[in-house]
C-alpha cells in the first residue's frame, strides 16, 4: 500500500547522542545500538475510527524514536502494517453495512491525511494484512514444519508448549494472562484447545467471512502472526525496536515473538520491544469499543496540527494520561511564544538548546523536558543571532514541530 509523504527534516549541526528507551522485556531502559540501518517495526491500525488521540500519541512516540536515531547519523529502515482484516474491522463493517474493504480503505486513507497533518515520518513499507496473506500462511506452514502448530477443527493454532520464551516481553503472571488474553480476542476458554493460552494462526473460512487458499485450507490469518511475517519480510529477527501502545505487550507482542523465535530459531525477534501508554477520556481508556474518541480529523479544522502535536508531546510517552481541551489551548499559547521567540533577531545560546533537546530525547523520549528547554529559551533575552533559527530547526527536525 501507499505510505504517507515525508515533511522535510532540517540538518542540525554535529549528531546526536545514542538513544535509550525503557524496553518492555528488560524491564528497564536500555541503550539502543543499531548495526548499519536502524530497523523499528511499529504495529498499525486496525483501519475503523481512525485516527483518534491514542492512535496518534501512539505513532508520535515512534516518530520520536525515528528523528532522533536519524538526527544520531542512522538510516532508518521503518516498517508499519495495517490490519485490514480482522474480526473487529468484519463485525464493524457488518454493523455500519459498509463492505469491509470500503471501510478499511476510507479509513487508512483519512489516517494517512492525519500523519501527515501531524507531520509523522512515514515508514518505507506500509503493509496491509490483505497484500501479503501468502506470506502469512507460508509462515503459518514453517511453525507446522517446526511441529508448534495444531488443528482444533479447521482452525490452526501454534501451541505455547512450543515456544521456550513465552513470558520473556511481558513478564506477566498466567493469571494475568488469561485475563488480557479474553480481553483482546483471545479464547482461552475454546474447547479442544492444548493449553487455554495456545492461539490462533489461521482462521479457517466462515460462512460470510472473506478467505484465501492456503495448503492447510482456506481462510484468513491470525492476528499475531501477521506482525510477525510483515516484520519478517521487510526487517529480518533481531531488528531493534518493536513498537505499539501498551495494550500490545500482551498477547499481541508477547506472541509475535514466540512466533518469530520458533520460525527463525532466532532470538531476540526485537531487540527491544517500546511502549507508549494509554490516552483516556472521561476517565476511560480512549477505545472503540467504548466510543469515546476524539479524532485528529475532527480537531484539524479548529486547531492548528502543530498544537495539537504539542498537547500530545507535552505528556511522557509512556504515561498514562486523560485528553481534555484546555491542553489544546495551552498547547496553541505555547506554539505563539515559540514562534514569536524564533521570528526575534537574536536570542540565548541557540547551541545549548541543541545540545539539552538532545539529550532530553535521548533519554527515553523525554518530551516534556525537551519541550521545558524551548520555554525557557523563548522566554529569556539574549544576543546569539544564529540562535533563532537553530531552534527553529530543532524544534522540526527532533520534535517535528513546523514553527
Ligand atoms: N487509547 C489509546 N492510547 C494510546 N495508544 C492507543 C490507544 N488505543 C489504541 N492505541 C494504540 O494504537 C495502535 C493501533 O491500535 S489499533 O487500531 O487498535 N490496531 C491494533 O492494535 C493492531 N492493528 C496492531 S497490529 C496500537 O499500537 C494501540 O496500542
Ligand atoms: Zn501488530
Amino acid at each position: 500500500m501507499r505510505s504517507w509523504s515525508a515533511p522535510n527534516i532540517p540538518k542540525l549541526p554535529g549528531s546526536g547522542v545514542p538513544l535509550r528507551l525503557y524496553d518492555t522485556a528488560a524491564r528497564d531502559v536500555r541503550e539502543t545500538r543499531p548495526s548499519g540501518q536502524a530497523r523499528m517495526y511499529v504495529c498499525g491500525i486496525t483501519p475503523y475510527d481512525a485516527t483518534h488521540l491514542g492512535h496518534a500519541n501512539t505513532y508520535l512516540a515512534f516518530d520520536l524514536v525515528n528523528r532522533a536515531w536519524r538526527d544520531a547519523g542512522h538510516e532508518v529502515h521503518y516498517t508499519q502494517n495495517a490490519t485490514d482484516v480482522d474480526d473487529p474491522l468484519l463485525e464493524r463493517a457488518q454493523a455500519t453495512g459498509v463492505d469491509w474493504q470500503d471501510l478499511a480503505e476510507r479509513e487508512i486513507d483519512l489516517f494517512r491525511s492525519d500523519m501527515e497533518a501531524l507531520r509523522i515520518l512515514p515508514p518505507r513499507e506500509y503493509v496491509g494484512v490483505t497484500e501479503v496473506v501468502d506470506e502469512i500462511a507460508s509462515l503459518v506452514g514453517r511453525l507446522t514444519e517446526r511441529g508448534a502448530t495444531y488443528r482444533v477443527d479447521d482452525d490452526v493454532y501454534f501451541s505455547v508448549a512450543a515456544a521456550p520464551k513465552f513470558g520473556a516481553v511481558s513478564g506477566y503472571s498466567e493469571e494475568r494472562m488469561l485475563e488480557l488474553f479474553r480481553e483482546r480476542g483471545g479464547d482461552p476458554d475454546r474447547p479442544g484447545k492444548r493449553h487455554p493460552l495456545d492461539w490462533l494462526l489461521w482462521r479457517a473460512e466462515r460462512p460470510g467471512e472473506p478467505s484465501w487458499a492456503a495448503p492447510f485450507g482456506p481462510g484468513r490469518p491470525g492476528w499475531h502472526v501477521e506482525c510477525t511475517a510483515i516484520a519478517l519480510r521487510n526487517l529480518g529477527s533481531g531488528f531493534d525496536v518493536a513498537g505499539g501502545g501498551s495494550d500490545l505487550i500482551f498477547p499481541h507482542h508477547e506472541m509475535g515473538a514466540c512466533e518469530g523465535h520458533v520460525a527463525t530459531g532466532e532470538w531476540p525477534f526485537a531487540r527491544a520491544y517500546v511502549h507508549a501508554g494509554m490516552v483516556a477520556l472521561d476517565g476511560e481508556k480512549m477505545s472503540k469499543s467504548r466510543g469515546n474518541l476524539v479524532f485528529v480529523s475532527k480537531l484539524r479544522p479548529v486547531a492548528d496540527p502543530m498544537a495539537v502535536r504539542l498537547a500530545l508531546l507535552a505528556h511522557h510517552y509512556r504515561s498514562d494520561w486523560e485528553w481534555t481541551p484546555e491542553q489544546l489551548t495551552q498547547a496553541e499559547d505555547r506554539l505563539a511564544r515559540w514562534r514569536a521567540a524564533t521570528g526575534r533577531a537574536s536570542g540565548p545560546d541557540g547551541l545549548a538548546v541543541l545540545a539539552g533537546v538532545r539529550e532530553r530525547i535521548a533519554d527515553d523520549l523525554d518530551a516534556p523536558g525537551a519541550l521545558a528547554l524551548i520555554d525557557e529559551w523563548a522566554a529569556a533575552e539574549g544576543g546569539d543571532t544564529t540562535a533563532p533559527a537553530l531552534v527553529r530547526d530543532v524544534a522540526d527536525a527532533l520534535l517535528g514541530i513546523e514553527l
